[in-house]
């Protein structure tokens, strides 16, 4: 559904004479089956939504190819178009009209009869918690509804291809848990291809079969959630021992076991292997030499650790390398 080789995207940018060039994509290739849900994850200004919208054909690419349902973006723009359904980051621009007439016409730009139109809106509107908002003005609308009738437009038309530029940003939990069913029921009951860039680990994690990591306009990985999470070395043990000067025991027996050693206060960290199978025997040691706890923490490796492990850099903090960065809290909670 989805192929690109080499896409590379140069912005030239300053004033006068004095040009900088921006890489934003830097030679990306990617493979989407027929059916697949991809996650296309990255910090901010990770090149996302730049590949996104060459592959939407909204932007033509510096070099490289890339065909899309078939259809090359370059030369065969309209037919592109007509194939999939995109929802950007932006949103869409409504005229003033009634929200579901909006809607309507959009979808028999597509080619829908008006009626066919009419009872796919409805469909999607109630789906998408809009109910009676069918006769209101998208101005009038607040930001979550506005932006659940940017997704109604995307997919009112029923594309076999759907490009969504981080479509829960905004919504609440219930309107997000909302939107991820949806998005399964396209793919499950339709056989939809999506493509949805995100900031949320868990939505990624939750959603995607394969989770596609940019950053710096590279790809830097491709595979499953369970298959990135097996790369990253172990998973987390956290010691929290009763008092401080039972730190440096705990800290060589952890040691003894696990890899990447850390103290903070009263908590002593490892990665280690395999820790089901390993705590067990690490908590009579702690026991036999006289190391009390007050807990003990055993994490499961997350999206975040495999960024990390990735490129040296935890995702949060990579959100600070580029300007604008969002709100971090957005990347709370993130893949457990
Ligand atoms: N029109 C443009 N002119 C100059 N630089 C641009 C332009 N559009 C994007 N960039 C730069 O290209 C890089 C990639 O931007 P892009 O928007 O693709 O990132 P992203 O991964 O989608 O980020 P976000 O998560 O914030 O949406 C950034 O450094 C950005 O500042």
């Amino acid at each position: 559904m989805i192929e690109a080789r080499g896409l590379v995207q140069t912005f030239l940018t300053g004033q006068g004479r004095k040009k900088t060039e921006v890489h934003a994509v830097a030679g990306v290739d990617l493979d989407v089956a027929e059916g697949e849900v991809v996650g296309f994850l990255g910090p901010n200004g990770a090149g996302k939504t730049t590949t996104l919208r060459m592959l939407t054909t909204l932007l033509k690419p510096t070099a490289g190819t890339a065909r899309v349902a078939g259809y090359d973006v370059a030369t065969q723009a309209v037919q592109v178009r007509r194939a999939i359904g995109y929802v950007s980051q932006v949103g869409s621009t409504f005229s003033g009209a009634y929200a579901g007439d909006e809607v309507v016409d959009h979808a028999m730009l597509y080619g829908m009869t008006r009626r066919a139109a009419h009872a796919k809106g409805q469909e999607l509107f109630a789906q998408l918690d809009l109910e009676g908002l069918w006769r209101r003005m998208p101005k009038n609308m607040s930001g979550g509804q506005k932006r659940r009738l940017d997704i109604v437009m995307g997919l009112v038309h029923e594309p076999g291809l759907v490009f969504l530029d981080e479509p829960t940003t905004g919504l609440d939990p219930q309107a997000r848990a909302n939107l991820w069913e949806h998005i399964r029921g396209l793919r499950d009951r339709r056989g939809a291809t999506v493509f949805l860039t995100t900031h949320y680990l868990d939505e990624a994690d939750a959603l995607a079969d394969r989770i596609v990591i940019i950053d710096k306009g590279r790809i830097v990985a491709s595979d499953t959630a369970d298959n990135l999470k097996s790369q990253v070395a172990g998973d987390l043990v956290d010691l929290e021992v009763a008092t401080l000067d039972q730190v440096t025991v705990a800290a060589e027996r952890l040691g003894a076991i696990g890899e990447q050693l850390e103290v903070v206060e009263r908590h002593v960290r490892a990665r280690v292997p395999r820790a089901g199978r390993a705590v067990p025997g690490l908590l009579r040691d702690l026991d036999a030499s006289g190391v009390a706890l007050d807990s003990i923490e055993v994490l499961r490796p997350t999206l975040d650790d495999v960024f990390l492990t990735l490129t040296g850099r935890s995702l949060r903090d990579a959100e600070g390398d580029a300007p604008g960065s969002p709100d971090s809290s957005e990347l709370e909670g993130a893949g457990r």
